[in-house]
């Protein structure tokens, strides 16, 4: 069973409380959702491995440390997976970026998949799959699908708020893929919206509502 991870961060959670907010516009909630992705980017490398090196500083030769890990990909769930990329990207600029578009069928709740675009390498690398919103967990599973159908092995899913019941069906579906959060929320209601979330994330992000 992979492992659920909630991002406590005090700064997380402050700007959360903004991106929740009914009252907070279009343009300040995109700022607010990038500088969270880039806070849960730094909580979520943290286990990153390392090797020695050696560098040559102004002063003598210094023992020091780079990354040794698989290199790393990202992976927006379009749309509102893409209000989290540049955040990630600001402090992993060298990860490549998959796409894989999904659209929630608003009667049934069920994806559907319109897109796909991956790095050719994708089974030499590790990737952060990312949306703002676990809801039932249907859009995750089937990205991560997608995924592992074209060859990734090592995948991690990361969101900005989650339901219980997303959060189960996702480790249900993939023991192997742990899982990353800001906050863990109270239910779905019977549309399949989180309670109580933030309401629509792309429609949020991108002003179309
Ligand atoms: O866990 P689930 O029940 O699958 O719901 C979560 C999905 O719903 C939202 O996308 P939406 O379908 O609204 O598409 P959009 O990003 O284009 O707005 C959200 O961004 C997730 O991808
Ligand atoms: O609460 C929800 C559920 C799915 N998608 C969203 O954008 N918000
Ligand atoms: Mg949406």
């Amino acid at each position: 069973m992979g492992k659920v991870h909630v991002f406590d961060h005090p700064l997380i959670q402050h700007k959360l409380t903004f991106i929740r907010d009914v009252n907070t516009g279009t343009k300040e909630f995109r700022e607010l959702v990038d500088e969270v992705a880039t806070l849960m980017a730094y909580e979520i490398t943290r286990d990153l491995p390392l090797r020695k090196t050696e560098v040559e500083t102004p002063v003598q030769m210094a023992e020091s440390y780079v990354l040794a890990g698989k290199k790393l990909g990202i992976v927006p769930i379009l749309r509102a997976g893409i209000g989290m990329m540049d955040g990630i990207l600001k402090l992993i600029p060298t990860a490549k970026v998959g796409h894989i578009g999904l659209y929630r069928d608003p009667e049934t709740l069920k994806p559907i998949e319109y897109y796909a675009k991956l790095p050719s390498d994708v089974g030499e690398r590790e990737f952060i799959v990312v949306d703002p919103m676990l809801a039932t967990g249907g859009s995750a599973i089937a990205a991560i699908d997608s995924l592992k159908t074209r060859g990734a092995t090592h995948i991690r899913f990361m969101c900005l708020i989650a339901a219980p019941e997303g959060v189960k069906a996702l480790a249900d579906a993939h023991p192997d893929v742990d899982i990353y959060i800001a906050a863990l929320d109270e239910k779905l209601n019977d549309h399949g919206y989180i309670v109580p979330g933030l309401g629509d994330a792309g429609d949020r992000l991108f002003g179309t509502k």
